[in-house]
């Protein structure tokens, strides 16, 4: 049997147990069927042309070509002088015993829009990134010359080529990086800092992308203080407002409002009929299960395109989502912190990618080492917050909380680094097994 573990890998007392009752006449469905259902209705945010210097983070809509070619003429990469090769052809590349001289004609450095004549037996001085003369093919860098002037490495009216370059040598050839009007980046990218700079590069000044979500985040629950509240018995910091605000920000969202709640139907109900004109999107966290205070529950079954359903995770089981009337579309999110924070992985994340036309929905998954083993859940998709370290180039992982109580660890949880994935059908993990791993902790 497989060694189970608590957060520091060390057996541990049992935690409370996590609750396993399933209320009568609500469905339980696999997290991809819930995934796919959301995916197949939430609505994609419209396109707008938006200048590079806004882009960041934002999905493209439409494919980008070049406008022109990168590099966008031949130049050099080195500082030192543009030289015919065939003038140093005398020797093969290498030492030039004696040394070519060379009478110097001229300079050009980077920005200079001078093409000076370069008759057989000249060189021009060049800098890094100038256009290379159209009668030179190839750069000899200042390092394997000789100037008149000992100290000065530079030659005045002639230099001595010490060492001879093959042909072609420190140039950069126009277009060898990108063709001009080939397809730079796809509909669906994500204009993460690489790629909004090879499109700055290559003369893009604007984007087609899609706006990014306007989401408000709204936390339920009486038992939750404000930050520094004094707490009287019952009573809890409340976490996840700051969770869910920090894990958008995380992906490139800053919330449009973000609200604590008592568990009050009524002024829950008002609350998104007055959000919901206003944002893309609402996430709340608590009043799912079926408590009698379960107010978001209770509130959103007026909702027609809402549903309530239990989905095969642990943790994160009971989560509605849908469209409301008034405009937004929902997340209502398990109050317990890690079941918020996995359900936010699992379907919220997707979805804001989706409704801003990524192709890449979810994270990569990596496999990584079990350090130690721990038990599955049977029948569920297991989301396991877990230490990863790396060992020689491998990924390692370890359990972050007690596999046992994951859905309230907030503490344990604070210290993960990324989610194991257990598939359903897997059952227990034994130690040195591979599991699945996406990395969350940034
Ligand atoms: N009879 C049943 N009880 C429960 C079931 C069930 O199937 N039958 N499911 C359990 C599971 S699984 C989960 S997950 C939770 C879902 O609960 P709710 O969404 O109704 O969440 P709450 O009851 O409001 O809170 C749960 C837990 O989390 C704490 N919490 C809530 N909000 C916050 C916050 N913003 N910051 C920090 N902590 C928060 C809250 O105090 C509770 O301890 O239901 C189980 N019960
Ligand atoms: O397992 Mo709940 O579904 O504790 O999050």
């Amino acid at each position: 049997m497989a060694e189970t573990a608590g957060p520091a890998g060390e057996p541990t007392a049992a935690p409370a147990a996590e609750p396993t009752a399933e209320p009568a006449g609500e469905r339980t469905i696999a997290p991809d069927q819930h995934l796919a259902w959301i995916l197949a209705r939430i609505p994609r945010l419209a396109p707008a042309e938006v200048p590079l210097r806004d882009a960041h983070g934002l999905i493209l809509a439409a494919d980008v070509a070049a406008p022109h070619a990168l590099p966008l003429w031949d130049n050099s990469a080195m500082d030192g002088y543009a030289v015919r090769a065939a003038d140093l052809a005398a020797a093969a590349p290498g030492v030039l015993d004696p040394p070519v001289s060379l009478r110097v004609v001229g300079e050009v450095a980077a920005g200079s829009p001078d093409d000076p004549e370069l008759p057989p037996g000249t060189a021009v001085r060049i800098m890094t990134g100038a256009p290379i003369p159209s009668a030179a093919d190839t750069v000899v860098p200042v390092e394997h010359t000789r100037g008149e002037e000992p100290g000065d490495p530079w030659g005045r009216d002639t230099v001595e080529i010490l060492r001879a370059p093959v042909r072609g040598a420190n140039v950069r050839v126009r277009g060898e990086d990108v063709a001009a009007n080939s397809i730079l980046a796809r509909a669906g990218d994500p204009l993460g800092a690489r790629r909004l700079a090879a499109l700055a590069a290559a003369g893009v000044s604007s984007a087609r992308v899609r706006a990014r979500p306007r989401v408000a985040v709204i936390a339920t629950g009486s038992e939750l203080r404000g930050p520094g509240e004094p707490l009287t018995r019952g009573q809890i910091p409340e976490s996840n407002s700051l969770l869910l605000a920090a894990l958008l920000a995380e992906h490139g969202i800053v919330a449009e409002s973000v609200t604590v709640s008592a568990d009050d139907a009524a002024a829950f109900r008002a609350r998104l009929a007055a959000l919901a004109p206003t944002v893309d999107v609402i996430i709340t966290t608590g009043g799912v299960g079926p408590g009698r205070h379960d107010i978001a529950r209770i509130a959103l079954e007026s909702e027609p395109d809402v549903r309530a359903v239990r989905v095969a995770v642990r943790p994160g089981q009971p989560q509605c989502a849908g469209a409301l009337r008034g405009g937004a579309w929902i997340f209502a999110l398990p109050g317990n912190p890690v079941s918020a924070a996995v359900s936010f992985e699992l379907f919220v994340v997707p979805a804001l990618r989706h409704v801003q036309g990524a192709h890449e929905l979810e994270r990569p998954r990596l496999a990584a080492t079990a350090e130690l083993g721990w038990r599955g859940v049977a029948g569920r998709l297991q989301v396991l917050p877990v230490r990863i370290a790396t060992e020689a180039g491998q990924l390692r992982c370890r359990p972050a909380v007690d596999p046992r109580g994951v859905s309230h660890a907030v503490g344990g949880h604070g210290g993960a680094d990324g989610y194991a994935l257990v598939g359903a059908e897997r059952g227990d993990v034994a130690p040195g097994e591979r599991v699945d791993v996406i990395l969350v902790g940034t």
